[in-house]
This record gives C-alpha cells, structure tokens and sequence, in this order.
C-alpha cells in the first residue's frame, strides 16, 4: 500500500464494485489496497490513505480532515443481513447485559448503541471483541455484534436456541429511515491538491459500482465457491443494499449523527461536505 491507493472493503457487500473493478475494466490505473473497515478507518485518519470507503461515523469524527465523494455509500432501506445481534436471550432482556462488538466496525457499534437506548431504555456493558462464535466470544458476553460477511454467515446459518437481530430492521423500526453505513471518505489537502486523480477515482468507483450491478448474476458465481452461500443468496443479499448517496441518505445519516453526538460518540454534524467532482 502506498497512500496513493485506494481502499476497498473486502466483505462481499462491496462485491458489485469488485466485478466491476476485475471484469469490467474499472481497476486499471488504480492501486487498491484491500482490508475491513476498521482498518480503513485508521489508515484514513492517520493519511496512510488518501481515499477509501470507511464506516460513516468515521466523517463525523475527522470532518475538520475528510470530505466525502458524492453520490457513492453503502446504505439499506431496511434488514439487510450483514448488521447482526446474535443474543443468548431475546433482545429486551440485554439491559445490563455484557455485548461483544466486532473489531471489524465502527458505524454499527454506535448503531447498536443507539437502538439499545432509544428502543430498549437499555444500558449494557459493551466491549470490543476479534472472536468469532466458534473461537468462544460468548462464553464472555450475552451477545455478540457481527459485520458484513461474519454477520451474513451467522444469519445464513442459525444455531439453534440463540436469537438474531438485523440492526438494519430495528434501525427502521425506530427512526423509519434508511441507514448509511458507509462512505467514501478523502483527506480534504489531498482532495484539493488531486482533482484529476480524484476525479478518476469518482468516475471508476461509480461505473464500477453500475458494471457490478448490472452484472451481478454473473458476479455472484464467482463467490460461490468461495463462502457458503448459493449464488441466488448473495443476488438477494446485493438487491437489500443501495450504493447510492441521495439528499434522502444524507439526512438519515445526519439523523444518526445527531443519535451518536447525544450518546457522546461523535462531534455534533450538522452537514456533510463533498468532495467537488463533476458528475
Ligand atoms: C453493510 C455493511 O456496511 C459496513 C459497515 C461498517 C461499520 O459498521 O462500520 C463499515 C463499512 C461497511 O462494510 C456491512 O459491513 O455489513
């Protein structure tokens, strides 16, 4: 990685913009530099990147240093299937529970936080854990918080006598919005100094995204072998996200900008600034 690359999430939630960067021509000329969210979010703030999608909170708390590319997230309207509770005990009985959080995320941690104060007056204890179901994270907490492909394993896969949560559902219980997870966030020197290079990035990220989209059927299959998910699954999975940035996702994510400011997890935003690109 040099900080001229460009970071990309390696969940399969990102898998349209991967065909398109592989089979669609989109790649070319771009170093990317693949790793999970948390990652992305650290090399971004310490400028080991330049540009890279990172948890949405993550503008909130370095806007002073970031600006966003326009038009581009990973947002749900609804259930998604890749923001999972997984619970020994149903969720309303979690109020002093203690809940494992996956080290892989950051915008859902504060989601999760928001929906156990506001939907379930709950105050749980919360730490932040590598573990996996099989390597024992629950033999320490109540519940366990899992991200893209950890949470679309575990909610493809159901054990018996545990309890599952889609925060992206609950989210839309309580707020009737939709939810954006991620951005795609560039150090705000870099954006004004490269306009050229990030007017490449914008085109390639966007087309790629639409290749992907438009071939996904044929991007699914090449996944199948790989996770233990049919190639219709991972089709269903795709169809519940929006890669879009509308005025619509903008306000819902200053909604939940505002929810995490009130819980003390992040500056109070009240607006979003993009990166000037021509679109
Ligand atoms: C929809 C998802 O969006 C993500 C959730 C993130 C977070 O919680 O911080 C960050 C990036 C995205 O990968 C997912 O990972 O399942």
């Amino acid at each position: 990685m040099d900080n001229q690359s460009l970071g990309n999430i390696k969940f399969i939630n990102c898998l349209p913009l991967h065909y398109g960067l592989s089979h669609g021509g989109f790649g070319e000329k771009l170093s990317i530099y693949s790793a999970t969210p948390a990652q992305l979010n650290q090399l971004i703030v310490t400028e080991q990147l330049n540009i890279s999608p990172v948890s949405s909170i993550i503008y909130a708390q370095n806007s002073e240093k970031l600006v966003v590319l326009p038009n581009v997230s990973i947002s749900a309207e609804n259930a998604l299937e890749s923001i999972i509770l997984v619970s020994k005990h149903p969720i309303e009985q979690l109020k002093q529970a203690r809940i494992a959080l996956t080290s892989k995320s950051a915008t859902s941690h504060g989601l999760l936080k928001i929906i156990m104060h506001h939907a379930y007056q709950a105050s749980p204890e919360y730490f932040v854990s590598p573990l996996s179901l099989d390597e024992g994270v629950l033999e320490d907490a109540e519940a366990v918080l899992f991200i893209g492909d950890d949470a679309l394993m575990a909610y493809h896969h159901q054990l018996a006598g545990y309890y599952y949560y889609d925060l992206g559902g609950e989210w839309k219980k309580l707020t009737g919005l939709p939810m954006v997870y991620a951005v795609w966030a560039l150090n705000r020197k870099f954006a004004d100094l490269n306009k050229d290079y990030v007017q490449m990035v914008y085109e390639k990220v966007t087309g790629g995204f639409q290749y992907g989209l438009t071939h996904i059927a044929d991007a699914a299959r090449t996944l199948q072998d790989t996770f233990s998910l049919t190639a219709a699954q991972i089709v269903h999975y795709i169809g519940l996200l929006n890669y879009q940035f509308s005025p619509a996702h903008e306000q819902a994510l200053l909604t939940y900008y505002r929810m995490a400011h009130d819980l003390g997890l992040s500056p109070n935003i009240t607006e979003i600034e993009f990166a000037k690109v021509v679109k």
